[in-house]
């Protein structure tokens, strides 16, 4: 039994990607959502054509998790596929619904890819972003065989990496590694809203790490934090009780147990899998500190032209009210040097790209001006 056609059902973010990814292998892919738009965006950027009935080998469901158990049914009820799997960030609450619901669990083998990212929509998919990244499988006893075997293939050609564990295990594992720490990142950028614009202007690249993901859609994640409220609420409680204990240790000047939390955080964090603890994709990230002027931008994009070399992403680092800010242009490997040349050529200093083992090379480009 291969995959062959799929459905995806919800063709926003994660929908998308994966209908991306599953598209390259030779998929065919069929899309649905509940809103027209979203199928219509889906489908100009390559990921598919609209779902019209076809029977498929599976359905991927890609919605909030409320409505999982719903789309399961309704899929079901039309025969629409001869198996079925979902993404929704938590999995207990899902399989209970679809039990409810009388859905045949035999045919469903419930998942979550943990890859993701904090904008939402097809706009925003991207055919690479499961590569590398765990992908959880909850197959319970009465799951069938061919079910599991279509699901991990789905995954395999999304280039994630299986992992089966039990809903129950996969709910209080996630809420320590993924909806605690949303919740501790709102926090500290929440905090911000608080923040004068000198504080603004000062903010480097660890505020960025650490609250990157506190701008994800607050409905969704209300959603998911609804459904794991319980695990996730005893994380929270566990890091308050940190935060609380270093905030009493600053104010006596015994920094003892602030020390003590800053080890226990390296430790964590060396905790961490390098497998999947990186960004997975293979480019060098060459970073180009730009003046800020019209038409800076519109020069790097034409000096990547000329060289025939094709940006794979972009992303602009700028402090407000500072004269430059920094782009970070990701290629392909076998670009690199082509792009430095270029920018060499074009007026800026690239100093060579430094070896190393890790996936993502930095080098920097000054402007020479
Ligand atoms: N955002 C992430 O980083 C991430 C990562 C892994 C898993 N997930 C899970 O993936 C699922 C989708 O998240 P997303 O980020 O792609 O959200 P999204 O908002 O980008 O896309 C969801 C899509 O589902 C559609 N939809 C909603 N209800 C529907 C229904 N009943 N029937 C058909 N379509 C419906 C919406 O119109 C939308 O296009 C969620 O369950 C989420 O928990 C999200
Ligand atoms: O934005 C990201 O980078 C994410 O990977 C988001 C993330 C995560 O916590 O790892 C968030 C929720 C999803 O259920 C899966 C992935």
């Amino acid at each position: 039994m291969t995959l062959e056609r799929t459905l995806i059902v919800g063709t926003g973010l994660i929908g998308t990607s994966a209908a991306l990814a599953l598209r390259e292998k030779g998929v065919a892919v069929y899309l649905s959502d509940v809103d027209a738009h979203a199928v219509r965006l889906a489908r100009a950027l390559g990921a598919g054509q609209e779902w019209t009935g076809q029977r498929v080998d599976l359905a991927l469901i890609a919605v909030p998790p409320p409505s999982v158990g719903q789309r399961l049914a309704d899929l079901q009820q039309r025969r629409a596929a001869r198996a079925y799997t979902d993404v929704t960030s938590v999995k207990v609450d899902p399989i209970a619904d679809a039990e409810r619901l009388g859905c045949d669990l035999t045919s469903y083998v419930p998942g979550h890819p943990l890859a993701g990212r904090e904008r939402s929509g097809p706009a925003a998919a991207r055919a690479d972003l499961f590569l590398g990244r765990p992908w959880a499988l909850c197959p319970r006893p009465e799951t069938g065989a061919d079910a599991v075997r279509l699901a991990r293939e789905l995954v395999s050609m999304c280039g994630a990496e299986p992992y089966t564990v039990s809903a129950g295990e996969h709910d209080t594992a996630v809420a320590l590694v993924s909806h605690a720490p949303h919740v501790a990142a709102s926090a500290v950028a929440a905090r911000l809203r608080d923040g004068d614009d000198v504080a603004l202007a000062l903010a480097g690249q660890g505020l960025r790490d650490v609250t990157r993901i506190a701008a994800g859609d607050p409905l969704l994640w209300r959603m998911i934090l609804a459904a794991n409220a319980l695990p996730v609420a005893g994380v929270l409680e566990r890091i308050a009780a940190d935060l609380a204990a270093a905030a009493s240790a600053l104010r006596s000047g015994d920094l003892d147990d602030v020390t003590d939390l800053l080890r226990r955080g390296v430790d964590g964090h060396g905790r961490i899998p390098d497998k999947h603890g990186g960004p997975a994709r293979d480019y060098t990230v060459i970073q180009v500190v730009l003046q800020d002027r019209p038409g800076e931008l519109a020069r790097l994009f034409n000096a990547a032209g000329l060289a025939d070399v094709n940006i794979e992403d972009i992303r602009l680092e700028h402090s407000a009210g500072l004269p430059v800010g920094v782009v970070e242009v990701s290629v392909r490997p076998e670009d690199t040097g082509r792009l430095t040349e270029a920018l060499r050529f074009h007026g800026w200093h690239v100093p060579p790209v430094p070896d190393g083992n890790s996936r993502i090379d930095r080098t920097r480009a000054m402007v020479s001006d």
